[in-house]
């Protein structure tokens, strides 16, 4: 029932391409009969020309078998197109659904979800999809067909052969279900281990710097060695099983047409069958050879591309319809207040309660650093602001409004996000500034870069904002990606400014530098930092401290400083320097 479900909704990707899919079913019909037909021709040149010694007949036979093939050709070529290029639009079709499901999914899928898995939905369930709509059926649909057609011309000349014929058809089929089902799970693990060496070469050229220093190049070597073999035996294993089913159908062919000469042979003598009818039965047989352990690939190949479609919907169906609720509104003029009433919140993948009833009120324009050990909780504070993920228990609110109650698209254009390592894509310094706004002009994009004081540097490149940065183009140094992140964030000239440990890994200078550049470009500006660098509470109005997912401390930098507190003790003698 399910099967029939994900079936139907398969095809009905091919909307809009449905007359090309009719038209190349009707030519696989078609081909079926005209490759059907040609024993029966066969046998009409030789019983009613060879042996009748009329060879104008049998040339005329000769001609038509010619024309067959001729036909066979142009309708297999047209069918083939037309089926490929509708289900190429149908393949479209579902991965821009799939994709656009897995750009709609929360948070908390990517959590739960290994991004392979992510890929391989897009790219190998597509893929078998695609060989099931445009090979697949077509070789289903043109196999049964054809076994029908030879099975009705046959039963029309002899039913003791056609017996011969079906007790072959079945067992050929049944071999290569059976063959399906024994290497199936092999060249899965074919797959996985092909998956498993990837990562490993992936891992290696990522970490090859760590692994030169550390001279672990043995370690990953023979971590590869084990991993390799383990491959080339599973190729082996399915080459031999290869080997064995791959041979026996043509043993059972062997059989069959041995049975036929017996039987045709036989039948021959007694003037029950022509000579040309055997050579028929002979000339179908060796036809359907190829059909038949398609058909036996396809049938035992069904329930797989089934279930990668089941999987790829699923994707797609448990992807939110929208983020928005249905009452929720566009902030128009926000003040940027930001308050957090109770919030309790535990991440679903791991179960852990890491913020508990945290309540905390952040004036309009006012600079706060929350700080405290690591795992604390610190970050996840931005995240439920941002709302990348939604509190379990309490509230979370901008201007007194719930940012549940607030249009994504709003609370995008209020709020700016800057992760701990904010990821720099692999295309011009101008496109990655525009992100949020990809139609941005160059002089929106010139003032954010201005803002984050990362104009002058990018003005001293060869190709300016042109310049490719990322894995293949100029790597940026820690500091310069930190600037372009925030020159990204301000882009929308954001009410709220949310930064996550901006000065880690920073050396000192360079940290020095920014901090002193944040007094700038966050004037006018909420701000809620967070960090365990000292240097940033020079900068900020008040302070958060976060243990174990609690506010144990909040003050003034300065008031914390000068009496006993945990602020103190974190920060040691290292602020003010
Ligand atoms: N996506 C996630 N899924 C599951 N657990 C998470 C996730 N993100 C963070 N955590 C866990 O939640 C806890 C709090 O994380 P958070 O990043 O908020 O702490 P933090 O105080 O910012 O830490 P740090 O200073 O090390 O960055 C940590 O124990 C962390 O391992």
């Amino acid at each position: 029932m399910g099967s029939t479900r994900q079936f139907m909704r398969i095809l009905g990707y091919l909307k809009g391409h449905e007359l090309e899919f009719g038209i190349a079913m009707i030519l696989v019909v078609l081909m079926s009969y005209t490759n059907g037909v040609i024993p029966v021709l066969i046998r009409n040149a030789i019983d009613k020309g060879i042996s009748a010694k009329n060879y104008d007949v049998a040339i005329r036979y000769a001609l038509l078998i010619i024309l067959a093939g001729v036909l066979n050709g142009a309708f297999s070529f047209s069918a083939r197109y037309l089926l490929t290029k509708a289900s190429q639009h149908a393949i479209y079709m579902i991965r821009m659904d799939a994709f656009r499901a897995i750009q709609r999914h929360r948070m908390e899928f990517f959590d739960k979800t290994f991004s392979g898995q992510i890929i391989s939905r897009i790219t190998n369930d597509t893929e078998r999809i695609m060989a099931f709509l445009s090979f697949r059926l077509r070789m289903l649909v043109y196999s049964s067909f054809l076994i029908l057609i030879s099975l009705y011309y046959m039963l029309r000349m002899s039913g003791r052969l056609t017996l011969v014929a079906v007790v072959t058809i079945i067992v050929v089929v049944m071999i290569n279900m059976t063959y399906i089902k024994k290497v199936r799970p092999i060249y899965d693990s074919i797959r996985h281990q092909t998956g498993v060496l990837a990562s490993l070469v992936t891992g290696a050229i990522a970490g090859i710097k760590t692994i030169k220093a550390l001279a672990a190049e043995n370690y990953s070597l023979s971590k590869f060695d084990k991993d390799n073999e383990k491959l080339y035996s599973l190729n082996v294993k399915a080459t031999k099983i290869t080997s064995i089913y791959g041979n026996s159908p043509f043993l059972v062919l062997g059989l069959s047409m041995s049975a036929m000469f017996y039987y045709g042979g036989k039948g021959i003598i007694a003037g029950t069958l022509t000579v040309g009818e055997l050579t028929a039965f002979l000339t179908y047989m060796l036809t359907l050879m190829w059909p038949l352990r398609a058909l036996g690939f396809i049938i035992g190949d069904m329930q797989r591309t089934l279930a990668a479609a089941s999987r790829l919907f699923e994707v797609i169906d448990s992807a939110p319809e929208s983020v928005d609720a249905p009452d929720a509104v566009d902030l128009e003029n926000p003040r940027g207040e930001v308050e957090f009433r109770n919030v309790w919140f535990t991440y679903e993948a791991t179960g852990r309660t890491v913020l508990k009833g945290v309540s905390f009120k952040v004036k309009p324009g006012e600079k706060v650093l929350i700080t405290g050990p690591p795992g604390s909780g610190k970050s996840t504070i931005l995240k439920l602001i941002a709302r990348l993920y939604e509190p379990q228990k309490g509230e979370v609110l901008i201007d007194g409004i719930d940012v549940r109650k607030i249009k994504i698209s709003s609370l995008r254009k209020i709020v700016a996000y800057v992760p701990q390592e904010p990821f720099i894509f692999n295309r011009s310094i101008k496109e990655n500034i525009a992100l949020a706004k990809p139609d941005a002009s160059m002089e929106e994009i010139v003032k954010a870069a201005k803002i984050a004081k990362i104009h002058d540097f990018i003005s001293s490149l060869p190709k300016g904002y042109n310049t490719v940065v990322g894995e293949k183009g100029i790597t940026l140094s820690g500091g310069q990606r930190q600037r372009l992140a925030l020159a990204r964030a301000m882009l929308l000239n954001p009410k709220i400014v949310l930064l996550d440990d901006p000065v880690s890994n920073l050396d000192l200078e360079t940290e020095r530098k920014l901090v002193e550049d944040l007094k700038d470009i966050l004037r006018d500006k909420t701000a809620l930092i967070v960090s365990q660098r000292p240097s940033l509470a020079r900068i900020v109005d008040r302070v958060i401290v976060l243990k174990d997912g609690r506010i144990v401390e909040e003050g003034k930098p300065e008031e914390l400083l000068k009496r006993e507190s945990i602020f103190r003790e974190l920060v040691g003698g290292e602020y003010g320097g």
